[in-house]
């Protein structure tokens, strides 16, 4: 489907990401309520890094249906600039959300991440990597729905990274924070995401990541997966924290291992005591 800017009304800003800002905005003829992002193409250096995460983010977002994982309706360009049409979250940024709640109940946490274990399943089955899992890429659906946004750093797996990582290491894997050749081919899977899975966990019920430190300081923390975890957090979430929280990738736990784990299972299983409930009293 051909896509053009005289087809949408403009709203307000919503905000500025990396790259480019986001709009609210309505396509004329549906009333179809979107968000829409514009990057300056002067800003993607040329055959810099960028460009490419851009045009790797609309092919990878595009073919994406679940949800849980923002969704791409498409994008077009001007001269000047780059359209891309997104699924508009109506309550915006989890880590907002995060930091004004300082850290969030187990019962929410734990939903959150039965959500977001359920999204990486699904890019997962597709050999889609999303390698940059944390709050600040993840949106908030006007249910209180997770919605993981910014595929700019996802790739097809198994990879090996050449653009210069920048911005936060707290969620890299050890095996992405490993020099070059330090004995390893510095590939890695799908699993970098189960870290990262650890790592949001933790950082949803303490209120910080656990590696979180000088620059330095984390490397080594990561390298060695030295964390503490906080005497408030309960054991069945300190269980499922130090089993993702793995140096070796191979040791972490599986995905479908995430959705079984008792602490998802006593927060998520739906209403399982709720029915009881209603059977127990109805059975009175
Ligand atoms: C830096 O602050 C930023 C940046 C980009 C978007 C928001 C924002 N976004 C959305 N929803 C969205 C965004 C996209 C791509 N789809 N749905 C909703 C909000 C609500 C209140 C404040 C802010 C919001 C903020």
């Amino acid at each position: 489907r051909q896509f053009h800017l005289g087809m949408f009304e403009i709203g307000r800003p919503l905000g500025k990401g990396k790259f480019g800002r986001v709009y609210l905005a309505r396509e004329r003829s549906s009333g179809f309520i979107c968000a829409l992002k514009v990057l300056y193409k002067a800003e993607l250096q040329h055959g810099s890094g960028v460009e490419k995460q851009v045009r790797r983010e609309v092919e990878i977002q595009s073919n994406l249906r679940h949800p849980n994982i923002l969704k791409m309706y498409g994008h077009f360009h001007d001269s000047k600039r780059i359209f891309l049409i997104l699924e508009f979250a109506g309550r915006g940024e989890l880590y907002k959300h995060l930091r004004k709640e300082n850290r969030f109940p187990e019962w929410k946490a734990a939903q959150y991440i039965a959500q977001m274990a359920s999204a990486l399943r699904y890019l997962h089955r597709k050999h889609v990597i999303h390698r940059d899992i944390k709050p600040e890429n993840i949106l908030v659906g006007i249910h209180g729905e997770l919605k993981i946004s910014d595929f700019g750093w996802s790739v097809h797996a198994p990879n090996h990274r050449r653009t210069t990582l920048c911005g936060t290491l707290d969620y890299l894997p050890p095996e992405m924070v490993r020099p070059h050749g330090s004995g390893n081919d510095n590939s890695y899977d799908e699993k970098v995401d189960l870290w990262s899975l650890g790592v949001l966990t933790y950082e949803f019920l303490v209120g910080e990541a656990p590696f979180e430190d000088t620059m330095v300081m984390t490397h080594r923390r990561i390298a060695r997966a030295d964390m503490t975890i906080p005497s408030f957090v309960s054991p069945e979430a300190r269980d499922l924290i130090k089993k993702l929280l793995v140096l070796d990738p191979a040791k972490r736990l599986p995905l479908d291992a995430v959705q079984q784990h008792p602490w998802i299972i006593k927060h998520c299983v739906k209403g399982e005591r709720a029915t009881n409930r209603e059977k127990t009293k109805g059975g009175e």
